[in-house]
């Protein structure tokens, strides 16, 4: 008997471009592995996965996360809190990934990186189906053994820049960027803003210039009203994190927070373009 053949799950560029050529943009959406436990993230990720998402990032919990502000600072804490480990989050992953249609990019601090040996971690993630990673406290000049060993592995390496990188580096970042790049909007940490900062519309028109690969917006975009004003600034992904980590978060029992994790998802994708 033929068994039926399930098309593969693209990866991150792929995805983009896809995307492009129906004249749509990435919604990716955060969230935290083990926030408030794991296998409510497994059905978290089937919910975003089925309300449109086009890539996920998903946060390994970690106990010194520079970059992040309160709310997902407090989604780290409580996860690790309930013993929330990487291996934990791997087999996870390796059940939940294979029914996602959405790629899967890791978001991970680079010291629990190292500490597990740049290449074991590559193979490790490739194993269960993970498509990218997204490493924010790594300097560019250090991201040479992790690119080599992601490009070995097929995963795509995901560089930030921010408003106060000078140009001349931001091109080195677009340069050595893959998947897409990620312009983080604002200085600071994450979390929600009341308003995304209108300098991102020339930062993008920036970055535009210097590379042709897709560059995604994230941090401080937490309604509709902000995805569409930065879809209109020409953006080819955005990215909500806070914003979902405190629905998860706040909720009284994990199938309220599912319910309304729905609801937000959906008026996330209905803000950004329908495409051709
Ligand atoms: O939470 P925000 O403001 O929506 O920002 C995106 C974000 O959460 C995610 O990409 C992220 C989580 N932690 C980070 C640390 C650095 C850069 C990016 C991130």
């Amino acid at each position: 008997m033929a068994s039926l053949s399930i098309a593969p799950t693209l990866g991150i560029s792929h995805t983009f471009s896809r995307l492009k050529e129906q004249g749509k943009v990435a919604l990716i959406p955060y969230i935290t592995a083990g926030d408030p436990d794991l296998s409510t993230t497994a059905e978290a990720l089937k919910v975003l996965d089925s309300c449109g998402s086009d890539i996920i990032e998903l946060g390994v919990p970690y106990s010194d996360p520079l970059a992040d502000g309160p709310v997902i600072q407090a989604a780290a804490t409580r996860a690790l809190a309930r013993g929330t480990s990487f291996t934990a989050i791997l087999s996870m992953l390796k059940e939940v990934i294979p029914q996602l249609s959405c790629p899967i990019a890791l978001f991970s601090y680079y010291n629990p990186i190292l500490k597990r040996g740049v290449e074991k971690f590559m193979g490790t993630i490739k194993d269960v189906g993970v498509h990218g990673l997204v490493v924010p406290d790594v300097p560019l000049e250090e991201t040479e053994v992790l690119r080599n060993e992601a490009a070995k592995h097929g995963i795509e390496l995901v560089l930030l820049t921010t408003p106060t990188t000078p140009q001349e580096r931001m091109k080195a970042i677009v340069e050595a960027s893959e998947g897409f790049v990620y312009l983080v909007s604002s200085v600071g940490v994450t979390g929600a803003r009341a308003s995304v900062s209108t300098r991102v519309q020339s930062l993008l028109q920036e970055i535009k210039e210097a590379t042709t690969k897709p560059v995604a917006v994230g941090f401080g975009i937490s309604k509709p009203e902000h995805v569409q004003q930065v879809s209109g600034w020409g953006a080819d992904g955005v990215i909500v994190g806070s914003a979902i980590v405190k629905i998860l978060g706040d909720a009284k029992s994990p199938e309220e927070g599912l319910k309304e994790l729905k609801s937000f998802a959906r008026s996330l994708k209905a803000a950004l373009p329908r495409g051709q």
